[in-house]
């Protein structure tokens, strides 16, 4: 039986597969993508560098000395690479367990391609097991966890968390999401809302799935 450490390690290293030569390389955030972040030092010399998701993953990769260039300056990134907390079938994800939903977002409508790398506990039919992270303007608190409990949701504010863009995270417990994009847009148009963690209107392109028995390619 492999631990859930293994089959991220595993799913992490088949990504490097998708990585194409002299490539500026999106990256995401987290413990699977730290994993990720290992393996790409290894092929290093055939990439052009990084562009990042949080000042986590950009501390990780500048340790490793690979590149990172600002987002800005950069108009192809072929590939992003990143973990999910849950993904359902269509490939819509709930992330931001690691409070970078934000700029993960932004670098994923960037890329042409968008690779999750996850394990099989991951991989469910309907979406909202795992809290719904939504990052918020701090003054727009109150309002924000309002509207969530209109819409049948718990938000609860992750205490002594700030993002890297200065603002709060509200994970919303209790909501089942059936409907991922009409549920994105509608948390989105919430004043004070930054973005939720709900990736529907860009799900992932491919899910390299860890299970027990092999790494799965999924389209
Ligand atoms: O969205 C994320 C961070 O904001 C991560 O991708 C997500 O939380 C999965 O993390 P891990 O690979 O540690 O399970």
């Amino acid at each position: 039986m492999l631990t859930q450490n293994q089959l991220k390690l595993a799913v992490a290293q088949k990504a490097i597969e998708f990585v194409p030569d002299d490539a500026i390389v999106g990256v995401g955030t987290g413990s699977t993508v730290n994993l990720f972040i290992e393996e790409l030092s290894r092929i290093k010399g055939r990439i052009r560098g990084a562009v990042s998701s949080s000042e986590a993953s950009t501390e990780r990769l500048k340790a490793h000395h690979i590149p990172v260039f600002d987002l800005n300056a950069v108009d192809d990134v072929p590939v992003y690479i990143d973990g999910a907390d849950e993904i359902n079938h269509y490939l819509h994800m709930i992330k931001g367990g690691g409070g970078a939903l934000t700029r993960e977002k932004i670098v994923a409508a960037v890329a042409r391609e968008f690779i999750c790398i996850a394990d099989e506990t991951k991989y469910v039919s309907v979406l909202g097991q795992f809290p719904l992270p939504v990052e918020v303007i701090p003054m727009a608190r109150s309002h924000v966890a309002r509207e969530l409990v209109r819409l049948g949701g718990h938000p609860e504010m992750r205490h002594g968390f700030t993002t890297d863009n200065g603002n709060i995270i509200l994970d919303v417990h209790g909501l089942s999401i059936a409907k991922p994009v009409e549920m994105e847009e509608t948390i989105n148009q919430i004043a004070g809302v930054v973005t939720c963690g709900l990736f529907a209107r860009r799900r992932a392109d491919v899910l390299v799935l860890g299970r027990q028995n092999g790494v799965d390619v999924i389209r």
